[in-house]
């Protein structure tokens, strides 16, 4: 690099830093021919291990039970949690001239993971950032993921590079916060809300998970954590508090057994899926009036 390049790679930064300029975005990626998705809804949270995956199972299941034509895009390539939930722990992908096909579910989910293109399920994945970046630019550029409704995608946790790649390259209508009860105390969960805000995506509310455990006698509803924050925190966000969920081992094991699909009882987060609906219908009609 040249003198004159070193200036003006120098001076860029600087208009960056002091908010004068914004950081190019990256060119989004583009669908192929075989790829019709209508609508991109991400499932976040502000740090690992809270039920992220299972609340994306959830809608998933949900919105199928509905009708509607569903993926599952498991941008979490570091510790993917999808197939295994879904019952596709020992299934591997196709590929078909250049593209990977998608693995359906028994209720007809399409589902893509760095899982189901490792040899086994046990490998680590070992990549940084950019290696992980690519791996979803193959999801969603390289895979022929037919005609969706909807295409969830359980994101990475956390405000990482890689998170940032998926809001920034595919088309995402909007988020689903998912936070467990102490992260609603330490304000974890506003990390979330404001990446979303600094990327300009809508935040469609927030789920709490392992909210309260209910006693199998009585069905009293027991807080371990003490009272419920979640309609305090969605209102201190301003975003909508999209319901709860209790801490039930039957979720556990069928997350863990791959028995998850046919297990879950029927009507889970019935705000959240509802709030899913509402926000593909309302991008629908701003799209048909752009047309
Ligand atoms: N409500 C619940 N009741 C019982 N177990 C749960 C519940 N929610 C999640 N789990 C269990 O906790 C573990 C983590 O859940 P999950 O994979 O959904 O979290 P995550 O936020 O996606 O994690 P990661 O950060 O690793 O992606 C799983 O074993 C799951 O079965």
């Amino acid at each position: 690099m040249d003198q004159n390049e070193q200036d003006k790679l120098r001076q860029e930064v600087d208009e960056v830093l002091h908010g004068q300029r914004q950081p190019e975005p990256p060119a989004g990626f583009q669908q192929n021919d075989y790829s019709n998705i209508h609508h991109v809804v991400g499932v976040v949270s502000g740090k690992g291990g809270v039920g992220k995956s299972l609340v994306c199972g959830i809608l998933a299941v949900e919105l199928a039970r509905r009708g509607a034509r569903v993926g599952i895009l498991d941008a979490d390539i570091t510790g993917p949690s999808i197939p295994r939930m879904m019952g596709l722990a020992d299934v591997r992908a196709r590929g078909v001239d250049n593209l990977l096909v998608p693995v359906l579910t028994k209720g007809g989910i399409e589902v893509m993971s760095a899982n189901l293109v490792l040899e086994n399920e046990t490998d680590p994945v070992l990549w940084r950032g950019p290696v992980v970046a690519g791996a979803i630019k193959q999801f969603w550029e390289d895979t022929a993921w037919g005609e969706l409704d909807y295409l969830l995608v359980d994101m990475p946790p956390g405000t990482s590079d890689v998170a940032l790649t998926v809001f920034q390259s595919l088309p995402v209508d909007g988020v689903v916060i998912v936070s467990s009860p102490q992260d609603l105390v330490q304000m974890v969960v506003g990390k979330a809300v404001n990446m979303a805000n600094m990327m300009n995506v809508p935040v469609l509310g927030l789920v709490e998970n392992m909210a309260y455990v209910e006693c199998p006698h009585c069905g009293e509803r027991i807080y371990p954590y003490g009272p419920s924050r979640l309609e305090e925190t969605a209102k201190a966000f301003d975003v909508e508090a999209l319901g709860q969920l209790p801490m039930d081992a039957a979720i556990a094991t069928a997350c863990d057994e791959g028995t998850f699909e046919g297990k879950l009882p029927e009507g889970l987060l019935p705000d959240a899926v509802d709030a899913v609906v509402r926000t593909a219908e309302f991008m629908d009609a701003l799209r048909g009036q752009g047309e």
